[in-house]
């Protein structure tokens, strides 16, 4: 028996093939200016509606401020600069799945729900934790050499 095989479309043909489906959005942004307003407006909405987008935000802000404090390095103040931006856009990920969960199974128990949404929660927790440890290896040195050198 021959087994039809569907051939993958030629990848130049793409954005030909995937024009019309954008173009059924509700609404496209037109410009780079109006893309970063939608932008701000996920991150303005995380920020106003989940309580541990605002903790994370409070936490990264917190050990920036203390790496530029503690005068560590240009590489240390990159590296959590690095694992802050990674919880914080988890976190932005996170909110947006379990938007579409929502949306996708309203108010009704899936299984499938069920993994979408703790899988999502899982990354930020993965993320938070290492910025935790990194954050913990890079600024409790200092922070104890200035405790014990004010004693
Ligand atoms: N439709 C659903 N079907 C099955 N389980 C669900 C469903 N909605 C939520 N849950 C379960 O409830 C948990 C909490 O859901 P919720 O939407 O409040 O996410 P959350 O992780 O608590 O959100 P936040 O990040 O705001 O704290 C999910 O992790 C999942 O285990």
């Amino acid at each position: 028996m021959s087994q039809k095989l569907s051939v993958p479309p030629n990848s130049n043909r793409l954005p030909t093939l995937a024009a019309p489906e954008r173009r059924q959005s509700w609404l496209v942004a037109t410009n780079l200016f109006i893309s970063f307003k939608y932008a701000w407006a996920g991150i303005s909405y995380s920020f106003q509606t989940q309580r541990n987008f605002r903790i994370h935000v409070g936490v990264c802000a917190i050990a920036i401020a203390l790496s530029l404090v503690l005068h560590l390095s240009a590489v240390e103040i990159a590296v959590i600069g690095i694992t802050s931006g990674l919880v914080l856009a988890l976190e932005l990920l996170n909110t947006a799945i379990e938007s579409l969960v929502d949306l996708t199974v309203k108010q009704t128990y899936h299984e499938l729900a069920k993994i979408a949404k703790d899988c999502a929660a899982g990354a930020v927790l993965v993320s938070a934790l290492v910025a935790v440890l990194v954050a913990g290896m890079l600024l409790l040195p200092r922070l104890a050499t200035l405790i014990m050198s004010s004693l």
